[in-house]
């Protein structure tokens, strides 16, 4: 790898299928893609009760932990391994686990608010926002977060109402401005192959490429991250 990376940022409503963009980049492109999911920079909540952290709003930017996300990054983009923190949203809460990354020549940021913080919009070479409507996210929400994320119908749509909605209006969407590039309808076909072919073309001569064809768009589970 040589350094500096090129690094994007994907940002959207939840459900707009800003992981489905990442990872349909990061497995046509191979190895040279790392991807970085913001939830992985939830607070450490471990010293609040499971209750209490049921009561977190996780939509608001002060859920995150942006110093330490502002640091991994620089460090990531100048060449340095890091030390991840991973999140389990059964739990709401981080886990003990850290996941070594190594630097890579293409580094993508994928979450909500990842094109929210300056410093980092600073750092970003590309910055992407996925546009899905509303109605398509919150029912994609309710279908992934009752199979894999342990909630019930209940809890998720008041959780929709009252933190999830007002917040993406307040600080997700109004984020759309400071994109490069809109993706509408989330992850297609089109988007997705004039994105991975600016990543390829971002990739130096000595950067590792996959030799697997392209791969077709799978809407299948997201929980493996
Ligand atoms: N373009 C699409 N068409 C149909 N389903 C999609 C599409 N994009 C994503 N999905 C599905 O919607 C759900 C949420 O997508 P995901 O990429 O995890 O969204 P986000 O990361 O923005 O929350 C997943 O189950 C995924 O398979
Ligand atoms: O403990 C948690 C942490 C986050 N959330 C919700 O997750 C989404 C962000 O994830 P996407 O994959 O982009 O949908 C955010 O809207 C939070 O409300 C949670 O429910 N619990």
């Amino acid at each position: 790898m040589s350094t500096p990376s090129f690094a994007i940022g994907i940002a959207g409503g939840t459900g707009a299928g800003k992981t489905t963009v990442a990872r349909t980049v990061a497995d046509t492109v191979g190895e040279a893609v790392t991807r970085i999911p913001l939830d992985n920079y939830y607070e450490d909540l471990s010293h609040l009760a499971f209750e209490e952290r049921e009561e977190i709003n996780y939509d608001h930017p002060d859920a995150f932990e942006w110093e330490l996300l502002r640091e991994q990054l620089e460090t990531l983009l100048s060449g340095r391994s890091i030390e991840m923190p991973q999140y389990d949203f059964e739990v709401h809460n981080r886990t003990d686990e850290r996941v070594t990354v190594e630097p890579s020549d293409i580094i993508v940021l994928e979450g909500i608010l990842a094109l929210h913080d300056e410093v980092i919009r600073e750092l970003l070479d590309l910055r992407v926002y996925v546009m899905t409507d509303a109605d398509v996210r919150i029912l994609r929400r309710i279908e992934r977060d009752v199979i894999e994320r342990g909630r019930d119908l209940e809890g998720v749509i008041d959780q929709y109402l009252e933190t999830v909605k007002p917040m993406h209006e307040r600080f997700v969407a109004p984020t759309k401005k400071q994109a490069d590039v809109i993706i509408p309808e989330g992850a297609n076909r089109m988007a997705l192959d004039l994105l991975i072919e600016k990543v390829q073309a971002e990739l130096p001569d000595d950067s590792p490429r996959s030799d697997a064809p392209d791969r077709e768009l799978s809407f299948t589970d997201q929980s493996t991250d």
